[in-house]
Order: C-alpha cells, then sequence, then structure tokens
C-alpha cells in the first residue's frame, strides 16, 4: 500500500487528480470506479481543471458509479445522479451513455444489482476504483458487517451514516434508508484502487486501514489490506493517529 500525505484538502485533491489524470491519459481505454460524498469534490475540480487545460481523450472512458440512494430520483439534488452531473460529468463534458450509476427507482433493486454487475463484467471490470471512506469505516455503502464476498447489493443505511451524510438533505427524515451498492467483492477486482481521506473524522478508519492489524468486517475499509495496488491520499487530520505520519509528511 502507498500512502502520500498533503499537507490539506487542497493538496490532496491536487495529487489525487494528477494521479487520476495520468492514470487516464496513459490508456487509449479506462474504466473507472466513481465515489461521491463531500471529499471528492475538490479531486473532481482540479480534474476538471487539468482537462481544461491538457484534453484528456474522453471517448475511451467508461464509469460506474460505487452507489446510489434507494427512492430518489436522479433531479433530486440529494441523488448521485445530481452529484456527478453536477461535479464531474457535465463539467468534463462526458457523454452520459459512457457513465453508469445505479437505478434508485428501479421497480426490483435487486434486478438492478444483477443488471448493473453484468454492465461492469460487459466492460472487462474496473481498471481503477477511487474511494472515500465514511467515519465508521464504510466504502461505498458497504457498512460494517458487510460479507467482503457480497457483489453489487441492497444496503440498509447505518444510523450513524445517515446522520452523517443529513447535512445534505433538509433533514434527518429525509435520508433514504436504504442504498444499492457494488460490493467490497466488486470493488477488490479493481486492477487498481485509491482512497481518498479528509479531516479528523476520518482519522479512525485510515488508522484501522494502515496500522491496524486485522482484516475486519467490523471496518470494511480493511478490506483493501487484501489488495496489492492500493494508494490512499491523506491530509494531515486524516493522518492523525498514524505512527509514521510525522516522519514521511510532505512539507
Ligand atoms: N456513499 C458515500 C461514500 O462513498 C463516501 O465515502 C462517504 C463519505 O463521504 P464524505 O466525503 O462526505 O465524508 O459518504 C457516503 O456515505
Amino acid at each position: 500500500m502507498e500512502i502520500i500525505y498533503a499537507r490539506d484538502y487542497e493538496q490532496l485533491s491536487k495529487q489525487a487528480a494528477r494521479y487520476v489524470y495520468q492514470f487516464v491519459a496513459s490508456r487509449p481505454k479506462v474504466t473507472l470506479g466513481l465515489p461521491t460524498g463531500e471529499t471528492p469534490i475538490g479531486f473532481y475540480r482540479e480534474l476538471v481543471a487539468l482537462h481544461r487545460d491538457n484534453q484528456l481523450q474522453l471517448d475511451g472512458m467508461v464509469t460506474f458509479n460505487l452507489d446510489e440512494y434507494l427512492g430518489l430520483p436522479p433531479q433530486s439534488p440529494q441523488s448521485y445522479h445530481f452529484y456527478m452531473n453536477r461535479h464531474l460529468f457535465e463539467p468534463l463534458g462526458l457523454p452520459l451513455e459512457q457513465t453508469h450509476i445505479p437505478n434508485g427507482l428501479a421497480k426490483d433493486p435487486e434486478a438492478e444489482c444483477q443488471r448493473y454487475e453484468e454492465e461492469i463484467r460487459r466492460h472487462g471490470g474496473l481498471d481503477l476504483v477511487i474511494l472515500g471512506v465514511g467515519r465508521n469505516g464504510h466504502i461505498g455503502f458497504n457498512e460494517p458487517g458487510t460479507s467482503f464476498d457480497r457483489r453489487t447489493h441492497v444496503v440498509t443505511l447505518a444510523e450513524s451514516t445517515r446522520q452523517a451524510n443529513a447535512r445534505f438533505f433538509p433533514s434527518l427524515e429525509d435520508v433514504p434508508t436504504q442504498a444499492i451498492t457494488m460490493g467490497i467483492a466488486t470493488i477488490l477486482e479493481a486492477d487498481e484502487i485509491i482512497l481518498l481521506a479528509s479531516g479528523s473524522t476520518k482519522a479512525e478508519a485510515v488508522y484501522h486501514l494502515i496500522e491496524g492489524h486485522k482484516v475486519t468486517e467490523q471496518w470494511p475499509v480493511t478490506a483493501l489490506k487484501r489488495h496489492d495496488r492500493v494508494t490512499v491520499f491523506l491530509d494531515r487530520e486524516a493522518a492523525a493517529l498514524l505512527s509514521t505520519a510525522k516522519e514521511t509528511r510532505s512539507p
């Protein structure tokens, strides 16, 4: 596992964007797994800026989002469809046919999960998955206790996750109780994974990933220890509980 220490959120966003930019630019075809949440907003902004200055070839780029709330229409400002259009797809000019997000309004959510998996397979799997992490260590919406063998599936959100994400909704009652998420087995099949963590609320999850001794379903992020091509981008606050951080930080 490689760890890139950033001074702050701005530097983390720039470093991660440069990394992904180069990854995409060096391949004629690339299939990406994409995150949502507050953390990747700066990363998307920087990626769009890099594209503006040095036009990326977008024809071969296909994206699969990690997750979507069940019950939210794509036009809802809290949906991940809306988020992705606003922060990446529209500013980049990425044709929507090249993008995939689970359908939160699917009549049969289990069938939607199957369809999503088949679509990923049809594209030859994921080359690079970019992840954020929840305060309780969730990745995508794989909450603590989820088997690492699961593929795309329907989840019931942890109460703590609903509370953490309530800041994006008018009130806690408006936060959906369920979502569709790419499973950890699907994520671990990607050729490469990067994880972005910013802020002190992520320090405990980061500690379990980097210095914890256990791979445990109680901290879903520790599943990444089983993958041999993982790069973690941390800012100082997210790295605060690591004993190694002090010597290796960039100035
Ligand atoms: N489903 C998303 C996750 O993919 C994301 O990693 C997490 C943390 O988000 P934030 O960056 O806002 O802390 O939020 C949501 O729960």
